[in-house]
């Protein structure tokens, strides 16, 4: 393809908007909440759960898969909130094994939304039939067909999933398809669950399922692949040329193990190859940096510098030779216009004399809206850095947004610290923190340095002891001024929790980490829910 075209499949009517009308749309099934959640370290509470479905509402997704309602009380009460909250306009979808329980509780937690979907699942591979399930290729129908019948007593729009359907025998995975459809499945989703497929194998699957299942035309083929060969969004395009009109994929890929397909890329591969696949979505592509840095927050989970759309390196040139180019004409090293994904740059934006509304008009550009109480806080915090900091960047209001998103209850909050060290002096922390009954604590402790001695007064005050796992700090904006970014990474109660702080003085930014963090544990620890679900995995902040 010339350097022309790829700059024309650019052009502002080549985007979704501009497409000629009657082309195909491909519904974008969101399960960052329920697949992405499974994976280890990326657990949400609900709150956050509630952010990241909001966030995907204003994203434009089709359908969020918001959980899996029979594995926990809490995943349940999650379901529930996002399907009373918006189902109203996206559709929300609960997960069930082929088990009248699960079914049930599913139903029960989708049940006040408008638009709701159940969707159960059943693995049909030989590998999983003879080992996992001890089910043979009969009793696997019987239990799909009975499921899916269930789920339709309770709701119209049903989803079926032979689980690790990518491995399974062609024949008996058009049979197994045929009859969901045939019991009500409105939605087929062909799973490749271990990542195993290629992409011209996976799409010869959904080739031979459109030419040999006689219903197929009944239901809307679905992707659901995994990253496991890094081929999940390759595989999730293939099937698109095959016919397949939903993708089920996540923000950031995350997911069990290598992840799902990740949602970012599948949504900007189509666009940006209009030409090539001559489908759209309904995704407003600016907010896709924005949701993925919620994601990157609320799961403690970076993305690395280089990853395709969101990723920090996404559209930054350094070489000269490309930065020459790019100076000529755009389109000589760019593919996406940076603006159509949301990035975020480095441009110098507002200071201490800016008002709310010019304030408010950046947030919503920067693909944020915040409730009225949220919005009034961060704009504090913006208040206080500009009298600190000589330039404030996009990227510095960005951090102060994210330091506001999705805070749990704040049991502890600081009142006050002081530090001191240096050479010849032993590092030591004075802090005072206020309870939730608004008593203050005072204490003090020293450490190996000053970052350490703050977390053992942390841990002194609140009574909880932690191992710290990871400690990482990077500048959010450029200069000495910067704000600085610290995600922590420990391990309390038996459990793991993240906290992330961000602060001109990195000392601060470290302990406001810490007290994220510990709040969580201490939360939990005070409900006693920590002895209950020890055996689950890790909770964030
Ligand atoms: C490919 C996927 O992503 S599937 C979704 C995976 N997600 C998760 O597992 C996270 C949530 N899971 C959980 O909370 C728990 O596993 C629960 C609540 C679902 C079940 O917990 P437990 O009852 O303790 O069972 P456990 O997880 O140990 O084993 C799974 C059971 O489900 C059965 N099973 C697995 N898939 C299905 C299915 N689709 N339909 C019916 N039964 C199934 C297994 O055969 C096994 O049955 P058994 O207990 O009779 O031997
Ligand atoms: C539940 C199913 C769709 C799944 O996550 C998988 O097969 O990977
Ligand atoms: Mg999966």
């Amino acid at each position: 393809m010339s350097a022309e075209s790829t700059a024309e499949s650019n052009s502002a009517e080549d985007n979704v908007a501009g497409e000629p009308a009657g082309s195909d749309v491909v519904r974008i099934f969101d399960t960052t909440l329920r697949d992405g959640e499974q994976s280890p370290g990326c657990s949400m509470n609900t709150a956050e759960k509630l952010e990241v479905a909001k966030a995907l509402v204003d994203l434009g997704v089709d359908v969020i898969e918001a959980g899996f309602p029979i594995a926990s009380p809490g995943d349940f009460e999650a379901v529930q909130k996002i399907a009373q909250k918006f189902g109203d306009q996206t559709t929300i979808c609960g997960l069930a094994r082929c088990r009248p329980e699960d079914i049930d509780r599913a139903a029960e937690a989708v049940r006040d939304a408008e638009l709701k979907r159940i969707h159960v699942f059943l693995a049909t591979s030989a590998i999983h039939r003879e080992f996992k399930l001890k089910m043979d290729k009969d009793e696997i129908v019987r239990r799909a067909v009975e499921g899916v019948q269930r789920a339709k007593e309770s709701c119209e729009d049903i989803e079926f999933s032979p689980e690790d359907a990518a491995r399974t025998e062609l024949d008996f995975l058009c049979e197994v398809v045929e009859k969901a459809i045939d019991a009500g499945a409105t939605t087929v989703n062909i799973p490749d669950t271990v990542g195993y497929a290629t992409p011209a194998q996976y799409r010869q699957v959904i080739e031979t399922l459109r030419q040999r299942v006689p219903n197929i035309e009944r239901a809307i083929i679905s992707t659901h692949c995994h990253n496991d060969l890094g081929l999940a969004v390759a595989n999730s395009l293939a099937a698109v040329e095959a016919g397949a009109r939903q993708i089920e994929c996540t923000v950031n890929g995350i997911g069990e193990r290598a992840g799902n397909a990740a949602l970012e890329e599948i949504v900007m591969a189509i666009r940006t190859r209009f030409d090539h696949y001559g489908v759209r979505t309904n995704i407003d592509t600016p907010k896709l940096c924005s949701i993925s840095r919620l994601v990157c927050t609320v799961t403690g989970q970076s993305v690395q510098r280089n990853k395709a759309i969101v990723g920090r390196n996404a559209f930054a040139h350094e070489a000269g030779i490309h930065q020459h180019g790019i100076l000529q004409e755009r389109s000589t090293y760019e593919i996406m216009r940076a603006e159509d994904v949301g990035y975020v740059g480095t441009n110098l934006v507002l200071g201490k004399h800016s008002g709310r509304h010019a304030f408010r008009d950046r947030v919503a550009a920067l693909g944020h809206s915040l409730d009225p109480g949220a919005f009034e806080q961060v704009f504090a915090d913006f208040i206080t850095l500009a009298d600190k900091k000589k330039e404030v960047y996009d990227s510095d209001i960005v951090a102060l947004i994210e330091d506001r998103i999705g805070v749990v209850e704040e049991r502890w909050q600081v009142v006050s610290f002081h530090t001191s060290a240096g050479s010849g002096s032993i590092p030591t922390a004075t802090i005072e923190l206020k309870d939730a009954d608004g008593e203050i604590h005072c204490d003090a402790a020293t450490g190996d340095g000053p970052i350490d001695a703050v977390f053992n007064t942390l841990e002194r005050i609140i009574g909880i002891e932690a191992r710290l796992d990871s400690f990482e700090v990077r500048s959010v904006s450029r200069g000495k001024d910067a704000l600085g970014e610290v995600n922590v990474r420990l391990a309390a109660l038996g459990r793991d929790y993240h906290g992330k702080g961000v602060s001109t003085d990195i000392i601060e930014a470290g302990m406001k980490a810490y007290l994220k963090a510990l709040n969580a544990a201490d939360a939990e620890k005070a409900s006693g829910r920590q002895i209950a679900e020890a055996a689950q995995p890790a909770r964030g902040v």
